[in-house]
């Protein structure tokens, strides 16, 4: 009999530790084996959260405990900073480690501490990580033990504009990111910004002075494009719960505008599980991959002029957090990519 995969949950009492055990439950080829929370530990994973029961019989443990080096997969969802300051430990166990926030995902380790105002503690962890998104990354994270994966805005911009990118047929000068997100994007820290009497009925932009998230998506952008990239991105918090849309413009340059866009785009992602290019003409909406790992782009071009709009959705928790964590780990494993990530998203 083959052997499951051990896995370690850290932070398994946010948005997306919960998404976590929520997919991987059911995940045929895993075991939970470690689930950790400083404020809950000694507590049934069960009685917090009653959408597992019956499900996941663990027991919350502290986030120093020797259970996660008997792992072979931790899975880091918790503030940034965390991963890192465990991250040797779990390596020298022989202990793979997914971290869904920050810590391994901009290379420059100046950019890190600008943005995030805290030390990188492990350069050469670093620098042999990489960058989880599969469709653009794949067979590195096959042989890799350390992935940082994406933020959730940064995987729809990427995504959205890689097939333009890879092949040179945008201006690199006037590239826009209109982003907007569900409140489940902040987590589940209590916050006066994300109260229910402060967000319902109601919509920000936020960040535009400069996101945390703008130097990760240029770093991306500009190796797909193989030279600098500049970004106007403005991320915005809707009244709704999950989900995230981003809206992308992009000047065509002259001597592309006679490509057939709708079909770059279907080719690029005709064999990628999770990703659907919508038929031409239609709009994806949050709602059409609410729990899903799916991610749809729709590709347009008003009045035939040459600016392109790229429309992507995506569950912010699922293709943007714990979804597309544990499609890396199949990666990691050699496990098909969809195993356990086949879920259709919830309507209404
Ligand atoms: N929400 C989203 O849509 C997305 C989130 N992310 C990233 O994923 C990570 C988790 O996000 P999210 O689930 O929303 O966050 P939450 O605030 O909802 O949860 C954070 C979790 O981390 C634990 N935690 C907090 N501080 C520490 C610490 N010092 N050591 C160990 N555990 C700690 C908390 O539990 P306890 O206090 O009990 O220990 C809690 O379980 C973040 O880095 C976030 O930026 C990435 C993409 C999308
Ligand atoms: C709506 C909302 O507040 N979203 C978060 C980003 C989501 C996220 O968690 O991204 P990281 O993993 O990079 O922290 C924000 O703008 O700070």
């Amino acid at each position: 009999m083959h052997q499951k995969i051990k896995v370690g949950i850290v932070g398994g009492t946010g948005y997306t530790g919960v998404e976590l055990l929520r997919l991987l439950a059911l995940h045929p080829e895993v075991v939970l084996h470690a689930i950790t929370s400083r404020q809950e530990a000694g507590m049934p994973v069960a009685q917090i959260f009653p959408n597992l029961r019956g499900q996941v019989d663990l027991i919350f443990s502290s986030p120093d405990s020797t259970a996660l080096t008997e792992c072979d997969i931790v899975f880091f969802a918790t503030p940034h900073g965390v991963a890192m300051s465990q991250a040797r430990t779990l390596l020298e166990a022989g202990v793979k480690i997914i971290d869904l926030a920050a810590d391994f995902r901009l290379q420059d380790t100046a950019v890190f501490e600008q943005w995030y105002k805290i030390p990188h503690t492990c350069p050469d962890i670093l620098q042999e990580s990489t960058y989880g998104l599969v469709e653009i990354n794949r067979e590195k994270i096959s042989h890799s033990r350390v992935i940082g994966n994406p933020g959730c805005y940064p995987t729809t911009v990427i995504l959205g504009l890689a097939p333009v990118l890879e092949k040179g047929l945008i201006e690199l000068n006037s590239i826009i990111a209109d982003c907007k997100s569900g409140v489940s994007g902040a987590g589940r820290k209590a916050e006066v910004g994300t109260l229910f009497s402060e967000t319902s009925d109601n919509i920000k932009a936020y960040g535009v002075a400069g996101h945390r998230h703008h130097p990760e998506i240029v770093a991306q952008l500009s190796q797909l494009a193989n030279s600098p990239v500049s970004l106007l991105f403005v991320p915005h918090l809707v009244p709704m719960i999950r989900g995230m849309l981003s809206t992308l413009y992009v000047k065509i340059k002259p001597e592309a505008v006679d490509i057939d866009f709708q079909r770059l785009y279907e080719e690029r992602y005709a064999n990628e599980p999770f990703i659907d290019v919508m038929p031409a003409g239609s709009l994806p909406e949050t709602r059409s991959v609410r729990a899903s790992n799916q991610l749809r782009i729709a590709v347009h071009r008003p009045q035939g002029g040459d600016t392109l709009v790229i429309v992507v959705v995506q569950d912010n928790l699922v293709k943007g957090a714990a979804g597309q964590a544990i499609q890396n780990m199949n990666v990691m494993f050699g496990l098909p990519e969809s195993t356990g990530l086949q879920q259709i998203a919830v309507l209404p």
